[in-house]
């Protein structure tokens, strides 16, 4: 596919993997780097892009945690520690306020599971 992110200087190379997306600078982009678009399709494959990487990054996630989880319950402890969730729903307030909550509660749960579910 194309690559659909402003490239103003044509000696940009392609970029390398397909479907990824390069900034005006011809590089990948940075987390949390703004990124500038000049159409709908643009806007929606940068999106599209930012979402799988977030459904990874969270399957990542959510199996560190388990491991973890598991390492306690092996040790006899609990499988959840709510003040070290209280710490986590905190600096997503923090940054997000109300929905930074939500979104870290959902995340949490995403990462419990529970016993015998996916
Ligand atoms: C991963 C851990 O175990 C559980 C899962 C957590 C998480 O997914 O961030 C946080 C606290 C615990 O309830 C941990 O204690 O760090």
């Amino acid at each position: 596919m194309d690559n659909l992110v402003d490239r103003p200087d044509a000696a940009i190379p392609a970029p390398t993997a397909p479907g990824a997306t390069l900034t005006g600078a011809g590089r990948a982009p940075l987390a949390g780097e703004p990124l500038t678009i000049s159409n709908i399709p643009a806007g929606r494959q940068q999106i599209d892009d930012i979402d799988a990487q977030l459904r990874e990054l969270l399957a990542t996630r959510r199996d560190l945690s388990r491991q973890i989880q598991a390492l306690r319950s092996a040790e006899g402890g609990p499988r959840i520690e709510h003040a070290r969730e209280n710490e986590i729903i905190a600096v997503w307030a923090d940054e997000l306020g109300p929905r930074g909550v939500e979104i870290a509660m959902a995340v949490l749960t995403l990462c419990r599971g529970a016993a015998g579910q996916p």
